[in-house]
């Protein structure tokens, strides 16, 4: 492809995404897979260099642009050798017309830049959040110690990797072997937040496809019970088999009934010793992975999320023993889902009490910690840990 061939697809592309965003349609990242599979011209060096151009244009784009050609001359203002193949060539883009339409530069929608900044992130911290993620990995200390090429350490968590970006995972003999998984550093520290002790009785409540149960695991030294459930069952149903390749075996999984959870939880009732709410949230905090997951939030789907923390906090409550620890997690930076969620529950919840986990990253932050991409290196979250009255 030429370089304004390639640009044209970024185009195209982008449209795509724009709609999706806007109708609720898939994520990018399927968008441009299902593009490529149709356009088999395309090189290896074509869809990266694409997928450059696409991620860098939403990137620059705060609010969903009005077309993938006013998103892409976000790019082309900045960078002469883009702004060299709007062309009119054969596959390429008509030439910059005076005046054209650009796509508002921004880090994200107005009313969801102003909650950041009710939520006290600093205008000079919002960048970060849309910065470039690194690819960390946590080993698995159930396994002999691997051999990674090219990683580095991570010395803030007890078993973390970096690798340098565009690291193909998941053919890593290590990966293969469940001797490492991909996770993020900062979801490695808040994981740390819920103690835990080999042979005690957990539950990670929105255990998803498990990347928190199986570092729990780890930690139990695979010695316990381990109760993961979710209402997805199709992110449940990969936990079992990342387990095996893991060797982890007490996990148990439990797909819930959305609204009826309670009642397929009754067994475990007032015998938890340790709970892990990773709630849904809006992702605030992981646009450094998913930037156009700002284009897609609105009031009405944060509201919602709102809503649903506060009901698996309710559903988790009962289930703690006295005494035991209760640790809630959203990735988000955003206060109504942070410690404004969690100020509601100790309302609500009478003889609870919040305790601050000592974390080695993020700061203190209303009755819990909070971690920013800024500060902390990591995604954003905040974390809080709260303890069954006895
Ligand atoms: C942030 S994700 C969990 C990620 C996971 N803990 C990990 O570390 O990979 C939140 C999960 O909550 C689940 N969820 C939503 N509503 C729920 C409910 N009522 N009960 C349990 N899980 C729920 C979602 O399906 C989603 O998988």
């Amino acid at each position: 492809m030429t370089p304004a061939a390639r640009t044209q697809a970024a185009i195209e592309l982008l449209d795509m995404i724009a709609d999706a965003a806007r109708e609720g349609g898939a994520a990018a990242d399927t968008l441009v897979a299902r593009y490529f599979a149709t356009r088999r011209y395309a090189g290896s060096k074509d869809r990266r260099a694409v997928r450059e151009l696409v991620y860098a244009a939403i990137r620059s784009a705060g609010e969903v642009p009005p077309s993938g050609r006013a998103a892409l001359l976000l790019l082309a203002d900045e960078d002469p050798a883009v702004a060299a193949t709007f062309d009119g060539s054969a596959h390429g883009p008509a030439p910059i017309a005076p005046g054209e339409k650009r796509a508002g530069r921004g880090i994200a929608p107005a009313w969801l830049v102003e909650m950041l900044r009710l939520s006290s992130l600093s205008d000079e911290a919002m960048p970060a959040l849309i910065s470039r993620a690194p690819l960390d990995l946590r080993i698995n200390t159930l396994k002999d110690a691997p051999e990674v090429e090219g990683a580095e350490p991570l010395p803030r968590v007890p078993a973390g990797l970096r690798l340098p970006s565009g690291t193909v995972v998941d053919q890593l003999p290590a990966f293969r072997d469940g001797a490492v998984e991909v996770q993020d550093e900062g979801s490695q520290i808040v994981g740390l937040a819920l103690p835990v002790e080999p042979g005690q009785r957990i539950v990670d409540l929105c255990a998803g496809a498990g990347g928190k149960t199986l570092a729990l695991a780890a930690r139990m030294a695979n010695e316990g019970a381990l109760l993961a459930c979710d209402t997805d069952r199709g992110r449940l149903s990969r936990l079992l088999p990342r387990a095996e390749r893991a060797g982890v075996s007490i996990v148990e999984t439990r797909l819930l009934d959305p609204g009826r959870e309670a009642e397929a939880l009754v067994g475990w009732r007032g015998s938890a010793d340790g709970m892990l709410v990773d709630a849904p949230c809006s992702g605030t905090g992981t646009w450094r992975r998913n930037p156009e997951a700002r284009w897609r939030l609105t009031p009405k789907r944060l509201a919602r999320l709102v809503e649903t923390q506060a009901h698996v906090l309710s559903i988790a409550a009962p289930l703690v023993r006295p005494g035991g620890s209760l640790v809630y997690i959203v990735c988000s930076l955003l206060d109504e889902e942070g410690t404004g969620q969690v100020d509601r529950f100790l309302a609500a919840h009478p003889g609870w009490r919040a305790e601050t986990p000592d974390l080695p990253a993020g700061r203190p932050h209303g009755h819990g910690v909070r971690l920013d991409p800024a500060t902390d290196g990591t995604d954003g979250f905040f974390v809080a840990r709260l303890i069954a009255p006895c």
